[in-house]
């Protein structure tokens, strides 16, 4: 939902957006003859960061037609996006802040330029604790990592995003698929040379000769950041070689520090490093090779077989164990950033691997939060690390959540071809929710009947880890850790307590 506000002396406007996927927001702008000054959430920030922020809320749909109309209408269109507002028919998705206030939502006015949505932002429905004794064997969250050397070519900053326009929906928005990055931060650690890294160490020549010189007919898949080739060493062994674009590749990378970091992590649901290079303009990792793609393809029905529900919660469980391990019992606290359906990769057996470990940041210990850049992908991020850049493990509960509703609904986080209020996943997901229509919540394509009090176990967990309030975060994470080694089971019906 999102209120938009103009202020009096119409040298100051703002948008207050609020939503479960984007949080509470408040972008103020004010201007002068001499000077314009931007402010998120009364804070001052700089126009690029300004822009950064709007442009993400904006991409994924968090600002409803009416604010953006009275944004544009103000003039202060200045980060450059194409704003797309339709007219709603018969009156409806035009929405005061009156009609706002009637409708769930309490609006308290901090003053003559600052508004903010008090509403209670976690339904009640979600936090009641007898509603979850729920799940998890393991559905700990937070992977581990490495894929060494992404991070380095993540570093930089980049902004990479694919923009799907859908010029028929109400509210045409432009949505990243790949990661993005917002604003600086400082890296940790010094560099630490790579030649003796993991267990297999290639020359270049090695990995060329693997590659068949990086043959196009080698390549298995292509990232924001690199392409991945297929690669048989001379012992028979086949492998992931992921070798970064050239363009990413600079000064100030970390990439050995974070290949030195992951090497030092080893859990059954994470990819597993082999080997890394790191030198002149290349910069390569080697890891297992996964024949069997990644989870997103198989939800995408691109492997043929369907997966089926049984295979659905072992991979749940597989990467939550992940997470806990990366979160509670690697050497360092280690946060992924970017749990996704895309970078889960799956075994022969249909067994889960965390990978990608690019925007992996380690923690410091006794530090609970590290104020760093906003990286991740859209759909999947934590709306208040995007909001306050505090990073903490529970981003990546949050987005542990979202990717729980994609494995039970088979849905993208954000679908952008449907109509504007089906369009984020968890939106539509908790609406039906709520509705109790659990027949349209479950994936279509899964064949056998799936019980409905467990589905309701895996949407009340999702909805839970994916609250738009790290209160509510926390309460979804204290549950997986408590249920540790109980909980969810890969066998419905028999132990989903
Ligand atoms: N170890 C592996 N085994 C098999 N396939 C892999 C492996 N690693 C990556 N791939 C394939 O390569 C594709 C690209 O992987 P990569 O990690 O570079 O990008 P991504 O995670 O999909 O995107 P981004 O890096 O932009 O988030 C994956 O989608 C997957 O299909």
């Amino acid at each position: 939902l999102l209120v938009s506000v103009q202020f009096p002396g119409n040298c100051v406007s703002g948008l207050v957006i609020w939503s479960k996927l984007c949080g509470a927001d408040e972008f103020t702008y004010t201007s002068s003859i001499d000077h314009e000054l931007f402010y998120i959430n009364g804070n001052r920030v700089d126009k690029v960061s300004f822009c950064k922020s709007f442009e993400f809320y904006y991409r994924n749909g968090c600002f409803l037609d009416s604010a953006l109309e009275e944004w544009g209408r103000l003039g202060r269109n200045y980060c450059g996006l194409e704003i797309y507002t339709v007219q709603l028919p018969q009156g409806g998705g035009r929405r005061s802040m009156r009609e706002l206030g009637t409708d769930q939502s309490s609006i308290r006015m901090l003053g003559q330029r600052s508004h903010r949505i008090e509403k209670n932002h976690v339904p009640s429905s979600w936090v009641t604790p007898t509603n979850i004794t729920m799940v998890a064997s393991g559905m700990l969250l937070l992977f581990c990592s490495f894929l060494c050397g992404w991070s380095s070519s993540r570093s930089k900053e980049t902004s990479k995003s694919v923009s799907a326009m859908d010029p028929n929906s109400i509210n045409s928005v432009l949505v990243p698929t790949t990661p993005i990055v917002v604003p600086p931060s400082p890296r940790v650690g010094p560099p630490v040379p790579l030649d003796r890294i993991g267990s297999v160490h290639l020359s270049m020549s090695q990995i060329v000769k693997a590659t068949q010189n990086f043959s196009p007919s080698k390549i298995i898949g292509e990232g924001g950041f690199g392409t991945v080739y297929k690669g048989e060493l001379q012992d028979g062994q086949v492998v992931a070689i992921k070798r970064a674009k050239k363009e990413y590749i600079g000064s100030q990378t970390n990439f050995s520090n974070e290949v030195e970091l992951l090497t030092k992590i080893e859990h059954r649901n994470l990819v597993r490093l082999l080997g890394c290079i790191d030198r002149g303009n290349e910069r390569i990792i080697i890891t297992e090779y996964f024949p069997n793609g990644t989870l997103r393809e198989h939800l995408d029905g691109k492997h043929g077989k369907i997966l089926d529900f049984n295979q659905r919660l072992e991979i749940s469980i597989d990467v939550a164990h992940a997470l806990a391990y990366l979160h509670l019992y690697a050497e360092k606290q280690i946060v992924h950033r970017d749990v996704k359906s895309s970078n889960i990769l799956l075994t022969e057996n249909y067994r889960a691997k965390v990978a990608d470990f690019g925007f992996a940041r380690p923690m410091e210990a006794d530090q609970t939060s590290v104020l760093t850049q906003a990286r991740g992908t859209a759909g999947y991020l934590d709306p208040e690390y995007l909001r306050t850049y505090q990073l903490n493990a529970k981003s990546d509960v949050f987005s542990f959540g979202i990717l729980l509703l994609e494995i039970l609904t088979g849905r993208r986080p954000v679908e952008s071809n449907r109509p504007t209020d089906e369009r984020i996943t968890v939106r539509w997901a908790f609406a039906k929710y709520n509705q109790r229509n659990m027949v349209e919540l479950v994936d279509s394509s899964i064949q056998e009947e799936v019980p409905v009090e467990i589905a309701d176990k895996i949407l009340n967990l999702a909805f839970q880890c994916a609250a738009p309030s790290r209160l509510w975060i926390t309460i979804c994470e204290q549950k997986l850790v408590l249920k540790k080694g109980t909980g969810l089971s890969a066998n419905p019906g028999v132990q989903f307590s």
